[in-house]
């Protein structure tokens, strides 16, 4: 039955269910680490994984989900294209490294890593012709924002089931989160623990009222406005302390005080200042 909790998640555009909970794995080392933090993460009940050809750990990943003991189609595998390899043609031979790394067959959902300047439309094509192909179930993008989202819907009418972005309490992306909701894109948040940064009071608190930790309130405080999240950790009794989101619910005003905390900070880049 617990495992219920984290095959939950939302339909997403394209009609597959995604969970709302998966483990990330950036700045994992490829190796024994990539492949212990897997192996753990699937073990407590974890059914989603998200890397990126960037990270250099797909091997690792596909090694920890071929000896995870777990049927390949109860997981649910995220991979992304780097940036250096956009346009249609490349888009398409990275995606073919990044799936023989892996050793999958096919990828529950691949993501254009990052907008960048003038190449993003190709490569959104490209990731339309690998699911039209059954190589790739659902397709989405990263670091986009509500411009570079118009520009590929409109040209190509076809909608990403997420969009992956910096997004915690010191960046609630509320505009972006909007445009998201009314077009049927699921948003996803990429270091929902700012890294690491989780000194705030203010969450403290309400950690302490919930008898939870800060992390868990900030990761209960997304999934309850329908975003996913992909918390990293090498540290098994932190892998399983950012499942425990599933057993409480933050009341309305928590809700709204968490939402206070918005500065608009970014630990991460601002893709609009990250072209290439
Ligand atoms: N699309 C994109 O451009 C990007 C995507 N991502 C994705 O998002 C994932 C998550 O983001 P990431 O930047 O890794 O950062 P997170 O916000 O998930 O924070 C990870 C850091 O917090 C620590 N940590 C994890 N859990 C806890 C806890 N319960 N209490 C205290 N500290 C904790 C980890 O340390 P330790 O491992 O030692 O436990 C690590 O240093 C990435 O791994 C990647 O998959 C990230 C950045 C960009």
């Amino acid at each position: 039955m617990a495992n219920q909790t984290f095959t939950d998640g939302p339909t997403l555009n394209d009609g597959v269910k995604m969970p709302w909970l998966g483990l990330g794995v950036w700045k994992t080392k490829e190796g024994e680490e990539v492949i212990q933090s897997v192996k753990s993460a699937i073990a407590a009940g974890y059914r989603s994984i998200d890397t990126a050809a960037v990270y250099g750990n797909e091997e690792g990943v596909g090694q920890a989900i071929r000896e995870s003991g777990v049927s390949r189609d109860e997981l649910f595998i995220t991979t992304k294209v780097w940036n250096e390899d956009q346009g249609y043609e490349k888009t398409l031979q990275a995606f073919e490294t990044s799936r023989k790394k892996l050793g999958l067959d096919f990828i529950d959902l691949y993501l254009v890593h990052w907008p960048g300047k003038d190449k993003y439309l190709d490569t959104w094509k490209a990731l339309i012709h690998l699911q039209r192909e059954g190589l790739v179930r659902s397709i989405g993008v990263s670091n986009f924002q509500i411009r570079h989202l118009q520009h590929i819907m409109e040209d190509t009418g076809v909608v990403p089931v997420v969009n992956q972005v910096e997004l915690h309490p010191l960046l609630s992306q509320k505009e972006l989160l909007g445009y998201a909701r009314e077009n049927h894109i699921v948003l996803e948040a990429w270091s929902p623990l700012m890294q690491g940064n989780l000194d705030q009071p203010v969450l403290a608190q309400i950690a302490e009222k919930y008898g939870k930790t800060t992390a868990q309130v900030i990761l209960r405080w997304d999934i309850q406005n329908g975003i996913i999240v992909i918390p990293k950790s090498i540290k098994d009794h932190r892998i399983c302390e950012n499942a425990g989101i599933f057993d409480f619910e933050l009341s309305a005003a928590d809700m709204a005080a968490i939402d206070g905390l918005n500065q608009n900070k970014r630990f991460g880049s601002n893709p609009d200042e990250f072209l290439f």
